[in-house]
């Protein structure tokens, strides 16, 4: 199968490219940028004697041509734009931005960019791997999901889903590392600003709000509003999201353990930690893992859920992959089967 990537000098491509140079089954046909005619490993000298594909310019009926899949490593705003341009070609479209996840009226307002016309955007299937398989198996269009997105809605769903929980209750705290933000300038993520800092962000006006709270309303239409507050490590990789939620009734957490793992008993990259033991961001480092650990406190009767992904692996790349192997019939874990990369 031929793949193609755009927005392949930014992080979540250069991630793509290190998966899919190992993928048994997809072959990286092209590689596009708004440069052109420069070997990849210029940009990325890491690359050097391993990917020697040169950046060719955007031309999406010639990608078509040549690719079965392409995936969408653009910013928001030139995403959808791209997803329309591919919408009358053969060839199935992974979009990891923001552009194709919301309504749009509600992207307009989040997103504050020209939202894409809504015939292209009802089309895309919402792309949490764990949660929607039978659908992205026949998709000709995929929204990745977000990277926040992933990390908390994995470790929500099955106590919003079961009812176990005050729907007016959910609290996340999130953090990440300056990756998130991608590869180009910007002075938060500058060395002396992020370095030795921890800082809060878009606080109550983060653009990933209405994408958790349209994926819990799906599971369970009596969810209110959340409150959602990310935070900007100085590390290069990782997101943990801490979620308090208050329980309906007491629960021990090893009954809350055993609901986590019957949920996600057929999903290889869920690990549910045992009781006492909660995952760190580097746990899961480099790999599409989504680590999480759980605990009830009879005091209080609230639940906390910590949750830990790889921003650019099952926060993009990873799970853009894991979707692209759905979408072609092949097991979901096919070129992400490795270990995080510790310490
Ligand atoms: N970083 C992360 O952890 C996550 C990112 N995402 C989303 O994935 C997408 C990519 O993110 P990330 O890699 O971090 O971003 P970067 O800023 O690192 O890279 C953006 C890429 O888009 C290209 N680009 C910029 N403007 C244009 C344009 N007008 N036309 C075509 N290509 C353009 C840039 O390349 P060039 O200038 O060479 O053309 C670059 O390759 C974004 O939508 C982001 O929101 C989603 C989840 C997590
Ligand atoms: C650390 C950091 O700045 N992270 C980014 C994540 C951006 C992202 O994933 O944007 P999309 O919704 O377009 O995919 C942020 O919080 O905005």
């Amino acid at each position: 199968m031929n793949v193609s990537i755009i927005g392949t000098t930014g992080y979540g491509g250069a991630e793509l490219l290190r998966i899919l140079h190992r993928h048994p089954e997809f072959n990286i046909q092209s590689i596009h940028s708004t440069k052109e005619d420069l070997p990849i490993w210029m940009e990325y000298p890491h690359l050097y004697e391993i990917i020697d594909d040169h950046l060719q310019s955007i031309d999406p009926a010639k990608i078509a041509k040549q690719s079965d899949i392409v995936f969408l490593a653009t910013p928001s705003g030139i995403s959808g734009k791209l997803a329309s341009e591919f919408a009358s070609e053969n060839i199935k479209v992974i979009d990891l931005s923001g552009d194709l996840r919301l309504p749009a009226e509600t992207y307009q307002q989040w997103y504050k960019n020209e939202p894409v016309h809504p015939a292209i955007s009802e089309k895309a299937v919402y792309g949490l791997s764990e949660w929607h398989k039978e659908e992205i198996k026949s998709a000709n269009l995929i929204a990745n999901p977000g990277c926040y997105p992933t990390a908390a809605l994995l470790s929500l769903a099955p106590v919003v889903q079961e009812n176990l929980i005050d729907p007016n209750s959910i609290i996340i705290d999130a953090k990440s590392g300056v990756s998130g933000a991608g590869r180009s300038l910007n002075r938060t993520t500058s060395f002396s600003e992020a370095n030795e800092n921890f800082r809060a962000y878009k606080v109550n006006e983060h653009q990933h709000i209405p994408e958790i709270e349209k994926q819990l309303l799906r599971w369970n239409e009596e969810i209110h509003p959340i409150t959602f507050t990310t935070h900007l490590l100085p590390i290069s990789r990782g997101i943990m999201t801490t979620s308090y939620v208050q329980l309906k009734e007491a629960y021990q957490t090893s009954q809350l353990l055993d609901l986590y793992k019957e949920t996600y008993k057929d999903n290889s990259f869920i690990r549910i930690r045992p009781e006492n033991n909660y995952p760190s961001v580097k746990e899961v480092a480099g790999s599409n893992y989504c680590d999480i650990g759980l605990h009830a406190d009879t005091r209080t009767g609230r639940l906390t859920i910590i949750s830990c992904i790889d921003n650019l692996m099952k926060g993009a790349a990873g799970q853009a992959i894991q979707n692209a192997n759905i979408m072609c019939g092949l097991n979901e874990t096919t070129g992400l089967d490795f270990i995080p990369l510790y310490p």
